[in-house]
């Protein structure tokens, strides 16, 4: 089996031809490809397919290194964009891709970064999904003793924002994997910790659903600057600052689109072993 090991700001993934190659992955599967020690190592696998439906171009499928099957990433859809120019499988530079989560619209800029069209967040609670008893813009959530006040947003796949005096103090790995699995979020929750910087930029950093730290996270910079937005803090566009690097994050507000831009690379291609899984 031929895969590109690929990143977007070091949120890293094994990218698979699903169109010509015959692929199918068991959770076991997706969890060896992502090890780092056993395997390729990555934070996703991201399989392209063709797609079912007629106004897409491909069918972009993604699991997370615990092997569970998601929705949405957007750090994985402008990687998804390069893999298809760069293997030959189109020629357009404005592709929609059919995902779990709708259709979304990559598009190749003529500096190579990859902008997302990554539609419209979900604010109503049970199509996140989270318990609480109505929409609101914040919401209490305890933990261990401690009410936090977060937002919650979905971008096709769920995400907690929770606002921190600095990203550097955050306690990302004892707080993230608690929120990732409150009850009150029944499919878990990516959990984004964000530091306001001034209405145009923001430092964040991510907790991944299924993956844990990652260097990056498009979809919860998506669901951190609508989050932001709601609250009045931030500008139409903003400059996240991840670990790994800047996304541009474009949101008008309520009913429309969220555009994510930034940058997709390629780190070698290779070749798994068949019956090494
Ligand atoms: N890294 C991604 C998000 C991947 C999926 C996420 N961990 C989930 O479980 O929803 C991104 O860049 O958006």
């Amino acid at each position: 089996m031929r895969f590109s090991k690929m990143h977007g700001l070091g949120n890293d993934f094994v990218v698979i031809d699903g169109v010509r190659q015959t692929v199918r992955l068991s959770a076991a599967e997706v969890r060896r490809l992502a090890d780092r020690r056993f395997g390729v190592g990555c934070d996703q696998v991201l399989l392209v397919e063709a797609s079912t439906d007629p106004r897409a171009d491909f069918r972009y499928r993604i699991f997370n290194a615990d092997g569970g099957e998601v929705q949405q990433c957007g750090n994985g859809a402008r990687c998804f964009a390069r893999f298809v120019r760069e293997q030959g499988l189109t020629d357009k530079d404005v592709i929609p891709v059919e995902t779990l989560a709708g259709r979304i619209t990559l598009a190749i800029q003529p500096s190579g970064e990859v902008q997302v069209d990554m539609g419209v967040p979900i604010l109503e609670p049970a199509r996140i999904p989270f318990r609480a008893p109505a929409q609101a813009l914040r919401y209490p959530l305890p933990v261990a003793g401690q009410t936090y006040e977060i937002g919650a947003v979905s971008m096709g796949n769920p995400h907690a924002i929770l606002p921190v005096a600095s990203v550097a103090q955050a306690p990302v790995d004892t707080l993230g994997p608690a929120i990732e699995r409150h009850p009150d979020f029944p499919e878990r929750v990516n959990v984004g910790f964000m530091e306001r910087v001034g209405p145009d930029h923001i430092r964040l950093r991510v907790w991944e659903r299924g993956a844990g730290e990652t260097l990056a996270c498009g979809t919860n910079a998506c669901a951190a600057v609508v989050a932001g937005r709601l609250w009045n803090l931030l500008d139409e566009t903003v400059r996240v600052s991840l670990p790994g690097g800047d996304l541009r994050i474009s949101w008008r507000g309520p009913g429309e689109p969220v555009f994510m831009t930034g940058p997709a690379v390629t780190v070698f291609q290779g070749e798994w072993l068949a019956g090494e899984l």
